[in-house]
C-alpha cells in the first residue's frame, strides 16, 4: 500500500522541530563548515514506506531560510516537485530509520568524535567503561562497557550503507563514521538530542582519558 502523503500541518510541525534543533546545535558551534544533517520522521510507520523531514543539503546550518528542509520518503526522494536537495547522505538516514524505526536522527561533525572514531579505527568500536553518562543512552547496567560502532567513511554514500547495516548495534543508539561524525537517534527529538548529547560528552571523556593514559 502507497504511504499516503504527510499533512501540511505535519509537515510545519516537522519543520518547526527541525529548524529549533538546529538553532541549538548551531549555538553549540555543531555544524562547522555547513557540515551535519537533521531529520525527522513524519506520520507513520513500515519498515519499506515511511517519510522524515530532512535538512537539505549543502546548506549554512547556522542561519534560518525558508529552503532548509523538504520531506522525502523511505527511498530518500522528495515526495513533492522541489528544487532542493536533500542531504548527501539522507541514504544514511533512510536506512537507520529501516534498521531501527527510529523518530528522528541528528548527525554533527566534531573535533572529539573524529579524532576518537581515528583513533580507535583499528578496533572499530569506540570502548566506554562505566561513564556515569552511559545512562544517557538509556544503559543502566552498573560498570558496564559499551563499544561505539565506527565504520568507513566512503565518499560515495552508497557504499557506507551496508556497513551501517551490518554493524548498527540495537543496543547503541549511534554510530561513527571514521574521521567524519556521528548518527545519533532515538524515538523522538528529544530522545535523539539527548542521545547525541550524552555520545559528545563521552567522546570529550575518552579523549581526554586517552590523553592523559596515552596509551589504548
Ligand atoms: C561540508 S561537510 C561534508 C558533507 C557532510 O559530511 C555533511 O554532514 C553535510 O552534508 P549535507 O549534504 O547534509 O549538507
Ligand atoms: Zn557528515
Amino acid at each position: 500500500m502507497a504511504y499516503q502523503n504527510v499533512t501540511l500541518e505535519q509537515k510545519q510541525q516537522a519543520f518547526a522541530e527541525l529548524r529549533e534543533v538546529k538553532e541549538l546545535f548551531a549555538s553549540r558551534g555543531w555544524f562547522p563548515g555547513t557540515s551535519g544533517n537533521l531529520s525527522v520522521r513524519v506520520g507513520d510507520y513500515a519498515a519499506n514506506d515511511f517519510q522524515f523531514a530532512v535538512t537539505a543539503s549543502g546548506k549554512d546550518k547556522t542561519v534560518h531560510t525558508p529552503e532548509d528542509y523538504l520531506i522525502v520518503d523511505q527511498d530518500g526522494k522528495p515526495v513533492e516537485a522541489t528544487t532542493l536537495r536533500p542531504s548527501a547522505e539522507t541514504l544514511i538516514h533512510t536506512e537507520i530509520y529501516r534498521l531501527t524505526g527510529a523518530g528522528a536522527i541528528f548527525h554533527i561533525h566534531s573535533i572529539y568524535n573524529s579524532i576518537v572514531s581515528e583513533w580507535f579505527w583499528d578496533r572499530k568500536a569506540v570502548p566506554v567503561k562505566a561513564v556515569e553518562l552511559i545512562k544517557g543512552l538509556n544503559i543502566w547496567e552498573e560498570d558496564v562497557q559499551i563499544d561505539i560502532p565506527i565504520v568507513s567513511n566512503f565518499a560515495e554514500i552508497p557504499r557506507i550503507v551496508p556497513e551501517v547495516t551490518e554493524r548498527l548495534d540495537p543496543k547503541i543508539p549511534g554510530i561513527l563514521l571514521r574521521n567524519h561524525g556521528i548518527y545519533a537517534w532515538g524515538a523522538n527529538a528529544f530522545e535523539a538530542k539527548r542521545h547525541l548529547e550524552s555520545f559528545e560528552f563521552l567522546f570529550e571523556y575518552v579523549y581526554r582519558w586517552e590523553l592523559l593514559n596515552g596509551k589504548k
